[in-house]
């Protein structure tokens, strides 16, 4: 008989938590054996013998979670926002303190979403100019997104490798806010309006022509297949992985 894999689940009353909820619950090879919110103490991932923690909270306690996990030797798969550089760093050295343990960071699960982060790449260093549009649902309790914090640092990652300037701009007065926020070098704009969910344009500018990259998730259905991904992968993946795409093969 083959061994179903334990699940715990962070943040199980929320829009993503209660969402991994039921896809962990339909799946035949997991078993959810704890489904915490913000009151339930940390203990109890140890006492229902959680594998494998799902961290979908919010961003003042992704680090704790996540910290408590890889101190009990469970595998954390986190899609909560809110890691900064020095976040990763302290996760670094904590994993380091503990060899076998897995964490896969990703500011994405949806995978149109993942390929169009890595095709924003690649397209990065041919364009003179280019800005980011992110779209969310009014209830989202950060700006920017995740997703686009990563897709401009890769952007900007990629300008860079090709010793490429900022994208041209003669604005010389703007009212605060009218040129979005500077993420790496890259303009990143923020839109919250109800009805939305999750969404991402890319804004490519050359020479008489434009390329838009445009990502939509219309439920949050579209992010599931992501999380199941990486509740299967994350204990053949010791270490620290950030982006989903560290357990796809994109380049095929
Ligand atoms: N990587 C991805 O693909 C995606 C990531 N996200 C990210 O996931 C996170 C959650 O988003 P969303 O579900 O919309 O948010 P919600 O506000 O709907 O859910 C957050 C949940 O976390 C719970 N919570 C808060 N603090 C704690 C704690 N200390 N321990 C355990 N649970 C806690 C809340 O409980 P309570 O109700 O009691 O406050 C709530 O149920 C956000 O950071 C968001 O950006 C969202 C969508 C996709
Ligand atoms: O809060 C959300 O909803 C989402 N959060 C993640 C992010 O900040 O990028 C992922 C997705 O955009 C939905």
């Amino acid at each position: 008989m083959t061994q179903l894999t334990p699940v715990a689940v962070l943040g199980a009353s929320g829009r993503m938590g209660s969402e991994a909820v039921k896809a962990i619950r339909n799946s035949p090879d997991l078993t959810l054996v704890a489904a915490l919110g913000r009151q339930d103490p940390l203990e109890e991932l140890i006492a229902a013998g959680a594998q494998v923690v799902v961290d979908l909270t919010v961003p003042e306690s992704t680090e704790r979670n996540v910290a408590f996990a890889v101190e009990h030797g469970l595998h954390a798969v986190v899609g909560t926002t809110g890691w900064d550089e020095k976040r990763v760093a302290g996760l670094r050295t904590l994993l380091g303190a503990n060899p076998g343990v897995g964490v896969l960071i990703a500011p994405n699960f949806a995978l149109g979403s993942v390929l169009a982060t890595a095709f924003a790449a690649r397209a990065a260093r041919y364009f003179e100019s280019v800005e980011l549009i992110e779209l969310h649902h009014p209830d989202k309790v950060d700006a920017p997104s995740g997703t686009a914090e990563r897709t401009a640092a890769l952007i900007a990652e990629a300008r860079r490798d090709a010793r490429m300037p900022g994208s041209p701009d003669a604005t010389q007065s703007a009212r605060d806010g009218a040129r979005g926020c500077d993420v790496d070098g890259i303009r990143v704009h923020s839109v919250r309006l109800r009805g939305l969910v999750a969404h991402q344009e890319v804004l490519f500018g050359g020479v008489g022509e434009q390329l838009t990259i445009r990502h939509d998730s219309f439920h949050r259905e579209s992010f599931m297949p992501g999380v199941l991904l990486g509740i299967r992968q994350v204990g053949s993946h010791p270490g620290l992985t950030v982006g989903l795409d560290g357990y796809l093969d994109l380049q095929a």
